[in-house]
């Protein structure tokens, strides 16, 4: 039986994205994807330029309306602050290692990235406030690794941080990341920034450019 309409774009929207998913973090340059502002449409050159770069954005066009989503290839002149914590820094440091090599690896230049280094997790989002407002950066990346000890210190701290960066990034208006890990012993942690279940400040660091280009293109 043919597969409707519906199911085949949902099979095709999960396809991209298990490919996007594999695919290498380094972003393929010749293919600049740049989404068009609301009044300079091009839906056909759209979804070909979106076929090729392998971004999932091809069903929106399709469907008539504007999706707006930020772009991961065209990441010049984006400027991110990076707030890291060093409690647990044999942590804290693999995750911004991990930030630091996505960023390279999706072309943002090192002069356009300012690291701040704090005590603790507690203290990232009151500097990750003051980062965002300045005006200077298109997304703030916070890193931290708050590890459970005996005591429900834990959960201050970790729920402080979460949601301190939330409310760091709706005061300042610009997008902060949330790169703080919250487990249970180092095992956990270390697993998490580098080791078997990947790094995720290399996973924060994506998505802040995804939401620093989102914001400079589409939101301004
Ligand atoms: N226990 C953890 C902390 N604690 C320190 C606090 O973040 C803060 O620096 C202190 O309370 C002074 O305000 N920080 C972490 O990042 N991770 C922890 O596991
Ligand atoms: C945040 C923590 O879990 C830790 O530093 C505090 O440990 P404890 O609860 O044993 O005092």
């Amino acid at each position: 039986m043919a597969a409707s309409p519906a199911t085949s774009s949902a099979a095709a929207r999960a396809s991209t994205f298990a490919r996007l998913s594999n695919a290498p973090l380094r972003a393929p340059r010749a293919a600049a994807v740049s989404f068009p502002s609301p009044n300079s449409a091009r839906p056909a050159a759209l979804v070909a330029d979106a076929r090729a770069s392998r971004l999932p954005v091809v069903a929106a066009a399709a469907g008539g309306h504007q999706r707006l989503m930020g772009s991961l290839t065209n990441t010049e002149g984006l400027r991110f602050g990076v707030v890291v914590a060093r409690f647990n820094e044999i942590v804290t440091n693999l995750l911004l290692q991990g930030a630091l090599e996505a960023f390279e690896r999706y072309s943002v230049k090192a002069e356009n990235i300012t690291v701040v280094s704090v005590p603790g997790s507690f203290e990232i989002p009151v500097a990750a406030q003051k980062l965002g407002k300045s005006g200077k950066y298109d997304a703030i990346l916070c890193i931290g690794a708050v590890i459970r000890g005996d005591t429900t210190h834990y959960d201050a701290v970790a729920n402080s941080a979460a949601s301190g960066v939330l409310n760091a990034g709706l005061s300042a208006g610009v997008p902060c990341v949330f790169g703080v890990l919250t487990c249970d012993d180092m095992d956990q942690a270390l697993n998490r920034a580098g080791g078997k279940a990947g790094n995720k400040g290399a996973e924060t660091a994506i998505t802040a450019i995804e939401m620093a280009s989102l914001f400079r293109h589409h939101l301004a």
